[in-house]
Formats: C-alpha cells, sequence, structure tokens
C-alpha cells in the first residue's frame, strides 16, 4: 500500500463547539491506483487533504490509529523531514484554484524551475527540458514556459499546475477539483490527457481525485469512496460501486445525476441538508435524510462491513439493499424522509 490512513480523525474546536470535520475515516491507495473521492461541499474533503499535507490551520486536532506513506509513519516524522523525503517527491498536490497557487509576477515556467531546482540537484538547463517535456505531456506547447500566469486561460493555468504536480515524479498526486469551474470540453480534454499520460507512464503515479463531480470520479477512478459529514460512507471498484450500490446515500447521489441510458428520467435530489459537525452523532450521520432509517441507525455507529471483495459500506441495514435499490428510484421514497428533517 502506498497510502495508509485509518481512524483519522480532524477535529476544529471552535467557541461553538467542536467541528469534526473528519471523524473516524479510513483509506488506503494501492500504488498505480486512481482513487476518487466524492461527496458534497463541507463533507471535509479538503481537510483531509489538508490533513495528510500538514496544512491544516493551527487550531486542528489531528489523531489517527494509522498513517502511513509507503511506510513512513506520517504521524510522527517531523516537519523538515515530511518537507525533505514527502513532499513534492513523494505527494503533490494540484489544487483547485490554479490562478492563485501561481504567483503572477513569475514567468509559469521559471515557478516550476524553481520547485524541481529546491528538491533535485538539477542544473537549470536540465530543469528546462523536463518542464519542456511535462507541458508537452500535459498539451501545452513547450514556449508557453516564457509566459506569465494572466496570458494563460484558466485549463492552461490548470494544465500547468498538472505539469508542475508530475515534476519531482511522484508516486502520489492529490487532485483536489482539478477540472472544477473549467467549461467542459476543456475539462474532457484535460482528463483525457492525464488518462494518456498514465497509459504512456512504465510506473504512472497514484492519484487520489477530490470531487464533487461523480461523472469526473466516474470517468477517471478505479476505486471509488463516497464521504458524507465526515465519514466514509461506501468504497469499492468504480463500476462496482455504481452497478452494485449498497448505501442509500450514494443511491440518493446516484439519482441526482443523469445518466445517458435515461436521459428522460427525473433527477430526483435528497432532501435536507448535511448534519451540523458540531453535533455529536452517536449512530450514522445520514440518518436524518435517510428514508429507510430505523431506530438503531440513531444509535450505533455502522461499522465498515464488506459486502463484496473491496466494497465496504458503513449501514446496518445491507441485508435490505434489493428493497432500498427498487424504492430509492422514486421520487416518493424520499419525500418520506421529510418529515424527520
Ligand atoms: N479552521 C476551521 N475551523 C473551524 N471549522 C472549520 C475550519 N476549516 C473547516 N472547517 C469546517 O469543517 C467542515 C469541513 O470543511 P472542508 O473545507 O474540509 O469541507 P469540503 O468538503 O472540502 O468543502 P468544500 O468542497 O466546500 O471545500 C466545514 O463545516 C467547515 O466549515
Amino acid at each position: 500500500m502506498l497510502l495508509e490512513i485509518e481512524n483519522l480523525k480532524t477535529h476544529y474546536p471552535t467557541s461553538k463547539g467542536t467541528v469534526k470535520a473528519v471523524d473516524g475515516l479510513s483509506l488506503s491507495i494501492d500504488e498505480n491506483e486512481v482513487f476518487g473521492l466524492a461527496g458534497e461541499s463541507g463533507c471535509g474533503k479538503s481537510t483531509l487533504i489538508r490533513t495528510i499535507m500538514r496544512l491544516v490551520p493551527d487550531n486542528a486536532r489531528v489523531s489517527a490509529d494509522k498513517m502511513t506513506f509507503q511506510g513512513k509513519d506520517l504521524l510522527s516524522m517531523p516537519d523538515r523531514d515530511f518537507r525533505e523525503q514527502v513532499l513534492w517527491q513523494g505527494i503533490s498536490l494540484v489544487i483547485q484554484s490554479a490562478m492563485n497557487a501561481l504567483n503572477p509576477v513569475y514567468r509559469v515556467g521559471d515557478q516550476i524551475v524553481e520547485a524541481i531546482q529546491a528538491h533535485a540537484p538539477l542544473s537549470r538547463a536540465e530543469c528546462e527540458q523536463r518542464v519542456a517535456a511535462l507541458f508537452d505531456a500535459v498539451g501545452l506547447q513547450a514556449g508557453l514556459m516564457r509566459n506569465y500566469p494572466h496570458e494563460f486561460s484558466g485549463g492552461m493555468r490548470q494544465r500547468a499546475m498538472i505539469a508542475m504536480s508530475l515534476c519531482l515524479d511522484p508516486r502520489l498526486i492529490i487532485m483536489d477539483e482539478p477540472t472544477t469551474g473549467l467549461d467542459v470540453l476543456v475539462q474532457e480534454r484535460i482528463l483525457r490527457n492525464l488518462r494518456e499520460l498514465r497509459a504512456r507512464s512504465k510506473h504512472p503515479a497514484s492519484i487520489l481525485l477530490i470531487t464533487h463531480d461523480i461523472s469526473v470520479i466516474a470517468e477517471m477512478s478505479d476505486r471509488i469512496g463516497i464521504m458524507y459529514a465526515g465519514r466514509l460512507m461506501e468504497v469499492a471498484p468504480a463500476v462496482e460501486i455504481f452497478r452494485n450500490t449498497y448505501h442509500p446515500y450514494t443511491l440518493g447521489l446516484k439519482n441526482a445525476f443523469p445518466s445517458i441510458r435515461q436521459l428522460e428520467r427525473e433527477l430526483i435530489s435528497i432532501p435536507g441538508s448535511p448534519p451540523n459537525l458540531i453535533e455529536d452523532i452517536p449512530g450514522c450521520v445520514f440518518t436524518a435524510r435517510c428514508p429507510f432509517a430505523i431506530e438503531a441507525c440513531e444509535h450505533q455507529r455502522p461499522p465498515m462491513l464488506e459486502v463484496a471483495p473491496g466494497h465496504k459500506v458503513a449501514c446496518i441495514r445491507t441485508e435490505h439493499v434489493e428493497e432500498f435499490r427498487q424504492r430509492a428510484g422514486e421520487k416518493k421514497t424520499w419525500q418520506s424522509s421529510k418529515s424527520r428533517i
């Protein structure tokens, strides 16, 4: 395993109470794997990334039973070792807004060269050669290295960021909403580029792809995790999670997305909103919005149960899944949970 996280909690104590942004999350990412993590805004996706990358604000309290990268303990590793051994060369990051990530007063190529030189003993010419090759790999003309960020379109900046994330040949790239806000065609091209790049590479980096966009996740990922209110609800191979969905929340998410095969189908959204993360919820965090919840769901935190090889679900009612799948497609099913919200 490349990255292993067990029972991670990242809490923010505030004057109003403790925000449990990530609350007992376990996940692992293998070599050469694209793991897609999907969840609504506010479910703790950014907090998870910031925790892995040591970018959490000072008020955060982080604990875990295990958090390792290539077998190295990330919890006890001194900051200096993390910067020298893990950052960029081990794990790199592509964030949502490349606009803010690139310094407007430096040429784009120079910024990437600088990032390489901070970690690898290469000459300027060697670095420039590497950047040119990376630009080419992400579909940018090498000459654009000499341009400033404002001369790039949003899509070009995002490509430059992806090139930068690849520059030290990391084993894991964390991508946080890498194509959100871009035009659909540009988004499509960037994702295609990324897939081709991985297909060409002898030892491609793993990717932790984080987005609220289920279609991007479905298109790119080998495995998918569905996150809700700081916890994982369901994890499975990509095909399996859509074909053999178990968790009521995942069933609800599927309803809210148009499917090519069922264009005439009415989109049904899940009524209500996620719980306040300050609240102490002893049971399942989805209970209040779940049309299939029973009393026990309120009291008992559901363990992650393996329902098929590699397919885990945090729900205590999985034996009723056939009924849930059938009823989840009907609008009235979801309206029935409204009375409890
Ligand atoms: N420094 C902080 N102090 C207190 N609460 C915080 C802090 N940072 C984030 N939160 C809260 O933690 C929860 C999770 O936030 P986070 O940004 O991780 O979610 P997210 O899923 O990435 O959302 P988005 O997609 O909108 O960025 C939210 O309720 C947020 O308000």
